[in-house]
């Protein structure tokens, strides 16, 4: 009988087969999830208050980039309310929110735009594109993708003047699913043109809470899922009493707990309530603290976090006709390519998704 002593060649192989054996059984657990999302869009909003550290900020560009490379068409949208915070204060000038949302004078959003596109935009692209030329980014000015409105704030029935804080009134997705189509990975920070008549002459931008950019996005998308990554678990059930986490709520008992939100809670669920009930498949909230947040969600049974899910499950969609990232690798049940400007996942239909501005 031949013993194989470790030391020997072909002992080595043996015992480094060993050893991957539990990362090989890890991808074929992924493996169903995978299939079933494979040339779906996924929607994930980073947060501000999720972008911790570099290790964090890292393995969240490399989940997407996971995403990317098993087929879906993840696209990213981020916060920065911190790090918008922060450079406020340093030079001298004031953060203020009323209703959640950031009391916004010209001076602001000079500042919002800048931290925004210039500073963590950059930053999540540059992370992205490590491995290769995948991500781009832009912001909702470019090609028109979001037009706002003014928003005013509701304190005690009250409306109240918040400046140049804006409220989505049209999204044109129709350059995010080119660059998706392209093979790349958007990176969309919350800023939109202004569609205010006061704005005509143009150049009018408003600063939009990334969630309800996110949502307004994977809604006009038809997206598969849509992730909101932040610094809690999920929603609590009794915050900030109890550490219950909800683990899934249809939209119906979402509509129940929505007006006892508080909070940065509030944009987050209208944001998961709306984007279901207007066709995203499922939202979820999970804690953006945890490394590689992104692929725990999709691996663990239920999800780490609170999932909402429509009232009636939808019937399955068609398969997408193209998986665009590997174009040139089409899934088996998917001969035809997509036509430019519809893409896969059933998302080929309305390209520009208005909504009525609120008073
Ligand atoms: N029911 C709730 N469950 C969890 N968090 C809540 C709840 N209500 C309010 N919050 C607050 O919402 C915060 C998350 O929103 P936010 O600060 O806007 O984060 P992000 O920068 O990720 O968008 C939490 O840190 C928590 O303080
Ligand atoms: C109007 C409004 O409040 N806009 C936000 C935009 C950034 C944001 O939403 O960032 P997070 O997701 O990290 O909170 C702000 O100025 O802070």
């Amino acid at each position: 009988m031949t013993v194989l002593s470790p030391l020997t060649p072909t002992g080595l192989a043996a015992a480094r087969k060993h050893t991957a054996l539990p990362k090989a059984d890890a991808l074929v657990e992924a493996l169903p999830w995978l299939a079933r999302h494979r040339g779906r869009t996924v929607v994930v909003k980073f947060g501000g208050n999720a972008m911790v550290d570099d290790r964090l900020k890292a393995s969240f560009a490399e989940d997407v980039l996971f995403l990317y490379h098993a087929g879906l068409r993840p696209v990213v949208v981020h916060g920065g309310g911190p790090q918008i915070s922060r450079q406020l204060d340093r030079l001298g000038l004031e953060s203020r929110f009323t209703a959640g949302l950031r009391v916004t004078c010209d001076e602001t959003m000079d500042v919002v735009r800048m931290v925004l596109a210039g500073q963590v935009q950059r930053e999540l692209v540059g992370l992205l594109n490590r491995h290769g030329p995948h991500a781009v980014g832009l912001t909702g000015e470019d090609a028109r993708l979001m037009t706002a409105g003014k928003a005013y704030a509701r304190v005690d029935g009250e409306q109240v003047d918040i400046g140049r804080v804006g409220e989505i009134t049209e999204v044109d997705a129709g350059v995010v699913r080119a660059l998706l189509d392209d093979g790349r990975i958007p990176v969309v920070s919350s800023i939109a043109r202004s569609g205010e008549p006061s704005d005509a002459e143009g150049g009018g931008v408003f600063n939009v809470n990334a969630d309800t950019a996110a949502a307004a996005l994977a809604t006009a998308l038809d997206a598969e899922i849509l992730m909101f990554l932040t610094d809690v678990e999920g929603l609590y059930r009794d915050w900030p009493h109890s550490d219950e986490v909800i683990s899934r709520l249809t939209v119906t008992e979402l509509a129940a707990l929505l007006p006892g939100l508080a909070s940065g809670m509030i944009p987050k669920m209208r944001g998961c309530l709306d984007a279901v009930a207007g066709g995203v498949r499922s939202a979820r909230v999970i804690d953006g603290r945890v490394r590689h947040a992104v692929l725990l969600e999709i691996l663990a049974d239920d999800g780490i976090g609170t999932m909402v899910v429509p009232d009636d499950p939808a019937p399955a969609r068609p398969r997408p006709a193209a998986d665009a990232p590997c174009a040139d690798a089409p899934a088996p049940d998917a001969p035809a390519p997509a036509a430019p400007g519809t893409g896969p996942g059933g998302e080929g239909g309305t390209a520009v998704m208005r909504r009525e501005a609120a008073a």
